[in-house]
């Protein structure tokens, strides 16, 4: 790995250690991203200048073109209005100075002054133009620029998510968006400095030209200890995202209303709050560094600007002496100075701010790139329209950073469409992973999973997702109303009542619905006003209704009664046996193998392999791992209750 001298070890706290079991600093940024470092130094900086105006000119015309050009011309005719005003005040100063009356040389610099003041005037008015149209700008750019990370990021492959480095990317990429909201006040900042800079310039290039090589000796330093200073805070940024997530994670854990009953019964709340104040301070000892750094360069800066600021007036002094310069011309020249190294100075700080948020959004079009890469392709083969069955051959998958033991292990099966077909097997068996693989969220590593003759990898994958409705173990309790609940199932179609009561009295939610306060319009969001929360088996039927409303060919239920009492199992199975004989094929997993009995095929999985597959009695009868497991779970039930202690 590749170290930027003088970045220490990281501090690690013990908070780090228990709650994450190590220390969240990300270490590879550098050497993952090569040109990371000279992006940083100077020359590299004054090089990427056009390209980081242009990109910011690109984004803002993207978002809204006529405040873009509003804020473009005002700046060019300001700068200008500045070099006319300093050319003025030469003139004035000039006419002033010289001349036999006061009187006399005040109606000569009238037309100078003058023109001072309708210069000033425009100035004034351009920049009023120029803030309303900016104010109008940046949140349109952010907009832009966001809707983009979220449309390129929800559209990548779920192994795009789950990988670690495409993580962190979209961890530090989602700064970017307000980057760019910022780029484009620096960027205009940048035009205007750049523009009285090069007035201010020619004016004393044409005065004397020993005083533009000081103007800029005086500038150097807070340039250095600026673009140092920035550096600084974008390598920290980069090594401690991880880490300030993590405190953000701990502070919403003790606020969630999913954390609240734990965090009262068995008071996690002093345990989290302790290690939050840990993991801060941890967080502010690296703050402090920075701190600690940027005063120092900060010294040196103002001790090497306060010398050169020294050498720059002696040499005007000395030019005065030796009758070089005239009195009036060392006049303007002290004015230009004064104009010029402010204008350098803003444009030094201003260069940098754009280029410390030019970083940012670098990480933002970064993962525009790399979402591109990974997106879910378009296009691809047609499925058959009406297949007979679904075939996984020696298909193994394993998940990415898993080497220890792929989760499908050389599966070889088949799933009839149009019948019940169920998963059978114990905890962490590849069940889930199996049917994931099923609706396309992962491709396999080897083997091919055929759609009658057509390979799912070559086929189009949205269409693929069309045909398939899913209830997975985990499904997403969305915060919004239960009409979108069941709805977002199909949100691309027009929601109807007619089709969602359809859904609802499918799943066999009509009482969940009937019970809520507002009925369909109730939010399900505890955190909000007026919120309401359901019990993990009202849940279950909301999701089902869910799968219902979507119509896909191919329903997968993962553990859809694992929360329903006795009573509702038996009504959801009754509603699940309806769907498939309605035509739909259901691939069903469960460890309930009482409900398995109606399933007209069963696929029993060990270790990620297939080790037997039939109908349940076919099962039942040839004894394997499926008639054992039957076994356990109807001894729970015929087993004797011992009898009650003698007390
Ligand atoms: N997203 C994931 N990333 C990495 N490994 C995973 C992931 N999901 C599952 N696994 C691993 O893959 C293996 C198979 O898991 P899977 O969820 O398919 O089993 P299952 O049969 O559905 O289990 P259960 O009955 O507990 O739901 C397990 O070893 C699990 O740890």
């Amino acid at each position: 790995m590749r170290k930027r001298r003088g970045t220490p070890e990281p501090v690690v706290s013990g908070s780090e250690r228990l709650l994450f079991g190590g220390p969240l600093r990300y270490d590879k940024g550098w050497s993952e991203h090569e040109d990371a470092i000279l992006k940083l130094s100077f020359r590299a900086m004054v090089v990427r200048l056009p390209g980081m105006l242009a990109s910011s000119l690109r984004l803002a015309l993207q978002a809204d073109a006529p405040a873009a050009r509003i804020v473009l011309a005002a700046e060019a005719v300001r700068g200008g209005a500045q070099a006319v005003s300093l050319l003025a005040v030469n003139s004035a100063l000039g006419r002033l100075l010289t001349g036999p009356d006061i009187g006399q040389r005040l109606r000569a610099a009238a037309p100078a002054l003058l023109a001072m003041a309708a210069v000033s005037l425009v100035g004034v008015l351009l920049r009023a133009a120029s803030t309303y149209a900016i104010g109008r700008l940046e949140p349109k750019v952010e907009r832009v620029a966001t809707e983009l990370y979220l449309e390129r990021a929800a559209n990548v492959e779920l192994a795009a998510i789950e990988d670690h480095a495409f993580h962190k990317l979209l961890d530090t990429a989602q700064y970017g968006a307000e980057s760019a909201r910022r780029m484009i006040s620096y960027g205009t900042r940048v035009i205007g400095a750049l523009i009285s800079l090069v007035a201010a310039a020619g004016v004393l290039a044409v005065l004397h030209p020993v005083l533009l090589p000081l103007l800029v000796t005086m500038t150097l330093p807070s340039a250095w200890s600026a673009l140092t200073n920035a550096r600084r805070r974008y390598e920290s940024f980069h090594v401690w995202v991880q880490h300030a997530r993590a405190g953000r994670l701990i502070s919403h854990l003790l606020t969630e209303p999913a954390a609240a009953p734990e965090i009262r019964v068995h008071g996690v709340g002093p345990f989290l709050l302790r290690h939050f104040r840990s993991m801060s301070e941890t967080a502010e000892a690296e703050q402090a560094r920075l701190s600690r750094l940027a005063a120092r360069t900060g010294l040196i800066a103002a001790g090497w600007t306060g010398l050169a600021t020294l050498a720059t007036y002696a040499t005007l002094g000395a030019l005065l002496l030796a009758g070089a310069m005239a009195l009036s011309v060392a006049g303007t020249a002290v004015i230009a100075i004064r104009t010029g190294a402010s204008s350098l100075d803003t444009l030094v700080l201003e260069i940098n701010q754009l280029h410390e948020e030019a970083l940012f959004v670098g990480d933002l079009q970064r993962l525009y790139v790399e979402a591109a890469e990974r997106a879910i392709p378009a296009g691809g083969e047609a499925l058959p329209e009406d297949p007979k069955e679904i075939r996984f051959e020696h298909v193994t998958f394993g998940y990415p950073g898993d080497a220890a033991r792929p989760a499908l292990d050389d599966v070889t099966l088949t799933l009839p469409l149009g019948r019940i077909i169920a998963l059978v097997g114990e905890n962490g068996s590849g069940k889930s992973t199996l049917v994931k693989l099923l609706a396309g969220l992962y491709t396999p590593d080897r083997g091919r999973i055929l759609w009658d003759g057509v390979d799912a990898a070559r086929a189009d994958r949205r269409l693929l997702a069309e045909r398939i409705a899913m209830v997975a173990q985990d499904f997403k309790r969305w915060p919004f109303t239960a009409r979108v609940n069941v709805a977002v199932g199909r949100s691309a179609v027009p929601m109807t009542e007619e089709r969602l009561a359809m859904a609802v009295t499918e799943a066999g939610a009509e009482e969940v619905v009937a019970d809520l306060p507002r009925g369909l319009d109730t939010l399900l969001a505890r955190d909000f006003s007026g919120g309401h929360e359901l019990s993990g088996g009202q849940w279950q039927r909301l999701g089902i209704a869910r799968a219902a409303y979507r119509r896909g060919r191919v329903l997968i239920v993962d553990e859809p009664t694992a929360a329903l009492d006795a009573r509702a199992e038996l009504e959801v199975f009754e509603k699940i046996r309806a769907l498939a004989g309605s035509g739909q094929t259901v691939v069903l997993i469960t460890h309930r193998l009482a409900s398995v009995r109606h399933a007209d095929l069963v696929h029993v999985l060990e270790h990620g392999r297939l080790v037997e597959s039939g109908t349940p009695q076919e099962l039942l009868a040839r004894g394997g791992v499926y008639a054992e497991l039957y076994a356990l779970q109807a001894e729970q039930f015929t087993a004797k209750v011992p009898a009650p202690r003698p007390s």
